[in-house]
């Protein structure tokens, strides 16, 4: 048998007394096939052979009935146990892979197709269940069960255990070579399939743009090549299994065969065996035998099983991310725009001093901090920096030079790789992240709302139970009541996926209202980059204002109004940190900061 993988021995070891269950329940069935087959042909033997009244026999079928209720009743055990094991084993799985994706950092969360993944989460911890199920069960059965029989069968007749200790081998053996065969087309399954999912959700979520781009007709032949690809690799799963059922089942005729052959020939033509005997070996055969065949059922339903765990492991693996090193849940973080999968960053590590969160708003320092997505790519690097309680700082600079990036490494969202971010004098990396994450409000430019009603996605900003006259008011404040007031069910309509749409401004101030549920003491904020119209504009920048009174506000900047009220500025450039200080220090000092803002009044502003 192969190794076995990382997750199954884990499994493995966490339902150890389920294990020896098993084992047990399947030395117990074993005793009651043998003693099924011996009541049996103890009962032929008196009524056909000795010709004994029925009455003499009575006993003796009455515990043959008994022996056959007992194995009736370990063979539902053992599968219920099986299905017991299949049941942990797949919420242990899927648990991992939820803790995985919600603890990933912002760049292994955001790898690989979502498709993908959820068929992985759904559909291969599905396929997992028959190694539990079926496999595992059935294994313990063929390693007690045909050793009880051969040991049965050697006692009474040396031949034909000798007959069934040969041929028994050739069962296990074509299982393994065909089984070899089934992983490799399992995994290769699970590779069509999650192919097909990702395509199949990208498609969708993208239909708009493909079909303005005239682009539909060639997806749809995409999503019909990797569905054909998943079909024809199932089919060749499908074929295997059915050439392994034909070849099981004429190697087990064979075998009984050639041990009734030879009871036959030691019954009738050299008479060197009783009855009894002879009819004991010939109930104990197709037993023996098919219960191997069904190991080699359950071996090839188990090899599919190992070839999705597998899948499942690769998942596990590929999303463990060398900046990510929280080891901790997190669920009522940043209020705002991300979601949980991108949030998981800090670490919790033995000996924070959480206790310096509680001077808030914070001082914040960079040391040195240089990052990169992925070796050989973009490159941050900042040096030593230092803004006090309550600033407020812009980042700015052109498209691409890193502003995000360096915002999402100040809040956290990212790990440096080398240097550090300080938050009251102590590594940001040791605070726990929900404490951390306690204090930030992130307010994106497209802030995700969930399917639910408008005052249940501004809700969710608080992290606790609030009334409504708090939602209200927070709507209020973020300039939302006269939109609430506008739509068919107020704050009770459904809005999100399956809901009613909200516009870009909207959805912001609904990220806005999030946050004056929290009262962040820092904010994080990816000012709009399309104009709004001006209203909506004045709303944001009061609503922001207000609530930035009392914390740290760190923007990724592009309105003027904006750099030039700055206590800081961090001027960008391809990944470096040109300049930092006011918007009159840095137009004295750094020509490419004059010529931004230059451009910026002409209108022109990249
Ligand atoms: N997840 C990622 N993986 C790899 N590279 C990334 C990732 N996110 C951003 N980058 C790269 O890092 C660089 C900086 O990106 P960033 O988003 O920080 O720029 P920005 O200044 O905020 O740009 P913009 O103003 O256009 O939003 C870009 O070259 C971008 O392609």
């Amino acid at each position: 048998m192969k190794k076995k993988t990382g997750l199954i021995s884990e499994q493995m070891s966490a339902q150890r007394k389920r294990l020896v269950l098993l084992g047990g329940m399947s030395l117990a069935l074993g005793a009651a096939i043998v003693g099924q087959a011996a009541l049996l042909a103890e009962s032929v033997e008196k009524i056909f052979v000795q010709r004994a009244s029925f009455s003499s026999v009575a006993v003796i079928l009455g515990i043959l009935l008994a022996v056959m209720a007992a194995r009736t009743l370990l063979s539902y055990g053992n599968g219920r146990i099986g299905l017991r094991m299949a049941a942990s084993a797949k919420t242990d799985m899927r648990a991992a892979l939820l803790r995985k994706l919600t603890r990933a950092s912002m760049p292994a969360a955001l790898r690989g197709q979502t498709g993908g993944k959820v068929s992985v989460a759904l559909d291969a911890v599905d396929e997992a269940d028959s190694y539990f199920s079926q496999y595992m069960p059935r294994m313990m059965e063929a390693a007690v069960i045909p050793i009880l029989i051969l040991v049965v069968v050697f006692t009474q007749h040396m031949n034909s255990g000798f007959i069934m200790l040969v041929t028994a081998p050739f069962i296990p053996i074509f299982m393994i070579l065909v089984g070899l065969k089934t992983k490799n087309k399992s995994e290769e399954k699970f590779a069509q399939l999650a192919e097909f999912s990702g395509t199949f959700l990208d498609s969708l979520q993208g239909l708009v743009s493909l079909k303005l781009f005239g682009r539909a007709r060639q997806h749809e032949q995409e999503i019909e090549r990797s569905s054909i690809g998943y079909r024809d690799a199932t089919m060749d799963i499908l074929r295997i299994a059915f050439t392994n059922t034909f070849m099981l089942e004429s190697i087990v005729m064979l075998g009984i065969g050639i041990v009734a052959l030879e009871l036959a020939l030691q019954l009738l033509i050299f008479k060197s065996l009783s009855f009894h005997t002879a009819f004991l070996i010939l109930l104990l055969a197709p037993e023996f035998y098919s219960l191997l065949k069904n190991t080699g059922t359950a071996f090839h339903s188990g090899r599919t099983s190992m070839g999705a765990i597998g899948k499942v492991e690769e998942m596990l693996a590929g999303t463990r991310d060398e900046g990510a090193v929280n080891p901790r849940r997190e669920d009522g973080g940043i209020t705002d725009g991300i979601s949980g999968a991108d949030r998981m960053i800090t670490a919790n590590k033995p000996g924070s001093d959480d206790m310096s969160l509680t001077r808030m708003p914070p001082i914040i320092e960079l040391r040195d901090v240089r990052f990169r997505y992925a070796p050989d790519s973009f490159e941050l690097a900042v040096g030593n920096i230092s803004f006090g309680p309550g600033k407020h700082i812009a980042i700015v600079g052109k498209s691409g030079s890193g502003k995000t990036t360096l915002m999402h490494l100040i809040a956290g969202l990212l790990k440096p790789s080398s240097g550090e971010v300080l938050v009251n004098g102590t590594p940001l990396m040791h605070y726990d992240e929900d404490s951390w994450f306690g204090h930030v409000s992130y307010i994106t430019q497209h802030p995700y709302i969930f399917a639910g009603t408008f005052a249940d996605n501004i809700a969710i900003g608080a992290g606790r139970a609030v009334s409504r006259d708090d939602v209200v008011q927070a709507a209020a404040a973020a300039g939302l009541a006269a939109v609430a007031s506008e739509l068919e069910h107020g704050y009770d309509t459904l809005v999100g996926e399956g809901g009613r749409g909200l516009s870009g401004g909207e959805k912001q101030r609904l990220a806005l209202a999030r946050a004056f549920l929290k009262r962040p003491a820092v904010i994080l904020f990816d000012e709009p980059t399309v104009g709004l119209d001006l209203q909506t504009e004045r709303v944001l920048q009061q609503s922001i204002a207000l609530l930035a009174s009392k914390a740290t506000m760190i923007t990724v900047a592009h309105r003027l109004y904006t750099i030039r009220n700055a206590d800081n500025i961090m001027f960008m450039g391809d990944g470096t940190l040109l300049g930092c200080g006011r918007h009159e220090e840095l137009l004295d000092c750094l020509p490419e900061y004059a010529e931004m803002v230059d451009a910026h009044r002409k209108g022109g502003f990249a």
